[in-house]
């Protein structure tokens, strides 16, 4: 006889690879390429872990068609951004299931490019530059009691693997120093990260979230991680990884109202000076000019930042 109880579960669908062609009749056309995740809970759910019992288990497999139905037939608007089509399929799984009481639909999108000869972007042909993945996790709920009118619905978003590098304007020094401190001051060196940022929305409902400029959020976001990696004028901001992180959130939450906090995962890709005195050449310091990236291990520096509690929306 078993005695152990279920603590969490939800099941569903991963990687649903769906691409969505918008066709305009002069010839322009969109595309959204996404990898999805559907996964739902609920207690009715239990039994199918306890007792062989699949009476309510809405299949995986039709889960994968919802996202396929949903695709064709809402509005091109409702899903060609990440968020907005993440936040239709979690509360279309909620509203229609009674026994649905969480539905997490997570997006991984495929950046396609459109492709430009002299200066021209063209109609229908993409690139994929290899750049950073943009990706959005939303979470619906029915409130409770439950009820299938109120959800609840909260949604993060961000992009990993914003490769940047930059050869000087970076330093760490004064750092704590004791007999465990080996690294030299380095007024000078060569920063290197592959960004991961991702941001909180704040919103009281799912059709005020809809309202939410996801688009330029994303692209802002990554317009002031590149900026204030690249052009801040002020010292003290590459006195660190730290405190550039800190600049770029702080800089998405005062661009963007939306945006509840933002959490950055910065890993310090190393790129040594090689110590070439073996040889008679300068290669320290203020001479470095030759390096040695380390693959393994890198810093990992990382926060989340919000506004403080008075200033909050
Ligand atoms: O920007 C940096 N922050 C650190 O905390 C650190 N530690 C280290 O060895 N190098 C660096 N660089």
């Amino acid at each position: 006889m078993e005695t152990s109880i279920i603590k969490s579960q939800a099941y569903g669908k991963d990687r649903v690879r769906v691409v969505r062609v918008v066709r305009q009749a002069d010839g322009w056309q969109e595309i959204a390429d996404y990898s999805v995740c559907c996964l739902l809970s609920g207690k009715e759910f239990e039994s199918s872990y306890t007792k062989g019992d699949n009476k309510m288990v809405v299949a995986t497999d039709s889960q994968k068609n919802t996202i396929y139905y949903l695709a064709k037939t809402l509005p091109a608007d409702r899903v060609m951004v990440p968020e907005v089509f993440a936040s239709e399929v979690a509360s279309f799984m909620v509203k229609k299931y009674s026994h649905v009481t969480t539905c997490h639909v997570k997006i991984i999108t495929k950046p396609w490019e459109r492709m430009q000869f002299d200066t021209k972007h063209h109609p229908h042909s993409f690139c994929r530059e290899g750049k950073e993945t943009r990706w959005t996790e939303v979470f619906v709920a029915k409130t409770s009691p439950p009820s299938a009118a109120a959800l609840t619905v909260s949604i993060n978003s961000g992009f990993y693997d914003l490769e940047v590098l930059k050869t000087t304007n970076s330093s760490f020094t004064d750092f704590w120093r004791d007999e465990l401190a080996t690294l030299p001051d380095m007024p000078d060196r060569v920063l290197s990260t592959k960004v991961l940022c991702q941001w909180k929305y704040v919103a009281e409902s799912l059709e005020a979230l809809r309202q939410a400029p996801f688009d330029a959020i994303f692209a802002g976001a990554k317009r002031n991680t590149l900026d204030a990696l690249a052009n801040d004028p002020r010292a003290w901001v590459h006195a660190s990884v730290q405190t550039t992180l800190y600049i770029m959130a702080d800089r998405i939450l005062n661009d963007f109202a939306a945006v509840d906090d933002v959490y950055y995962a910065l890993p310090n890709i190393h790129y040594f000076p090689f110590d070439l005195s073996k040889f008679g050449l300068k290669n320290l310091q203020a001479d470095a000019e030759v390096y040695m990236p380390i693959a393994d291990p890198s810093g990992y520096i990382t926060a989340t930042v919000s506004r403080p509690p008075k200033g909050r929306l």
